[in-house]
């Protein structure tokens, strides 16, 4: 029975890296976690242990320190594009690289009403994301947002399921809705910069739709919400958006006597339904290698 070596990368992941931009007194900061991943020819390492064709994950991480200094980090995209460029132009073996970033959000405190120039709050869970993919000359950006958490109270309604013996679930035409909203959204090839207005319009095109749209279920929603991103920002072709369901259940409150109208909830963890989907431009090019080995969703 033979045996081959299939599809491989390599690289650092999460390289947690924090920069400080001096403007006077005023400082600015970023807060990254960069992952690396090479592919190319790599079969000696894999096969024999030889290693010349190794550029180290310890070289790589190295490689994200240095770049931070020699250029302002910039957008997360083209910081991502710098490295996996640079990995694949500075060595014959390596094809192709994988920058994966998620930018932590910092604000400014406010002191007397004023924000302070080198004090910072976190932003919360949230997190700005990118993916960028080098392939030889070949070039892909799928950009996005991870734990964007949001709830609307009423507008939202699920019911004309099927019902068969294991059914328990009641309709309801009022109920919470709440999700961790990931999305990844992939940029026509080609595409340049403007990536932090594109994310503002994307990020307010996913908010307001959720709280607009009246929902009969989280996958209309779902629907929704990716078109208008691509309906905001022409550049996006596809947007791909990854719901669990937060159940929030309505508390029986009648052993003790009490009535509950939509007033008192459990928010439960655990288990939750995910609702995962794609949403395409009629036009959007052919995806290439912009998702390849990026979590379906
Ligand atoms: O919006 C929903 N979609 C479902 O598929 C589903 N399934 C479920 O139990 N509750 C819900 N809610």
């Amino acid at each position: 029975m033979g045996i081959t070596l299939g599809p491989n990368q390599y690289g650092k992941a999460e390289v947690r890296l924090v920069t400080v931009e001096r403007e006077g007194p005023v400082h600015h900061i970023k807060d990254l976690t960069v992952s690396t991943a090479l592919r190319g020819n790599l079969a000696a390492t894999h096969l024999t242990g030889d290693n010349r064709d190794v550029v180290a994950t310890d070289t790589q991480k190295n490689t994200i320190f240095a770049f931070a200094k020699r250029q302002p980090v910039g957008d997360i995209e083209d910081f991502a594009l710098r490295l996996g460029r640079h990995f694949v132009s500075s060595f014959g073996q390596i094809t192709g690289a994988r920058v994966l970033i998620e930018e932590h959000g910092w604000r400014r405190i406010e002191v007397g009403g004023t924000p302070h120039d080198h004090a910072f709050s976190r932003s919360g869970e949230e997190k700005r994301t990118t993916a960028v993919t080098v392939d030889g000359d070949q070039e892909w950006v799928v950009s996005g947002l991870a734990d964007l958490v949001v709830l609307k109270s009423t507008g939202s309604e699920f019911h004309g399921f099927p019902r068969d013996e294991y059914t328990t679930l009641a309709e309801t035409d009022d109920r919470i809705l709440a999700t961790a909203v990931t999305a990844r959204w992939r940029y026509r090839e080609g595409e340049t910069g403007g990536w932090s207005r594109a994310h503002a319009t994307a990020r307010s095109a996913l908010l307001e739709t959720f709280a607009r749209k009246h929902s009969l279920s989280l996958q209309q929603t779902l629907y929704a919400m990716g078109g208008a991103v691509i309906e905001a920002v022409p550049a996006i072709a596809e947007v791909r958006l990854s719901l669990p369901n937060k159940h929030h259940f309505l508390v029986d409150l009648s052993p003790f006597g009490l009535g509950n109208d939509n007033e008192v909830f459990h928010a439960a963890d655990r288990p939750y339904g995910l609702i995962e989907g794609t949403v395409l431009s009629d036009d959007a090019p052919d995806p290439g290698l912009a998702w390849h080995t990026l979590p379906a969703f």
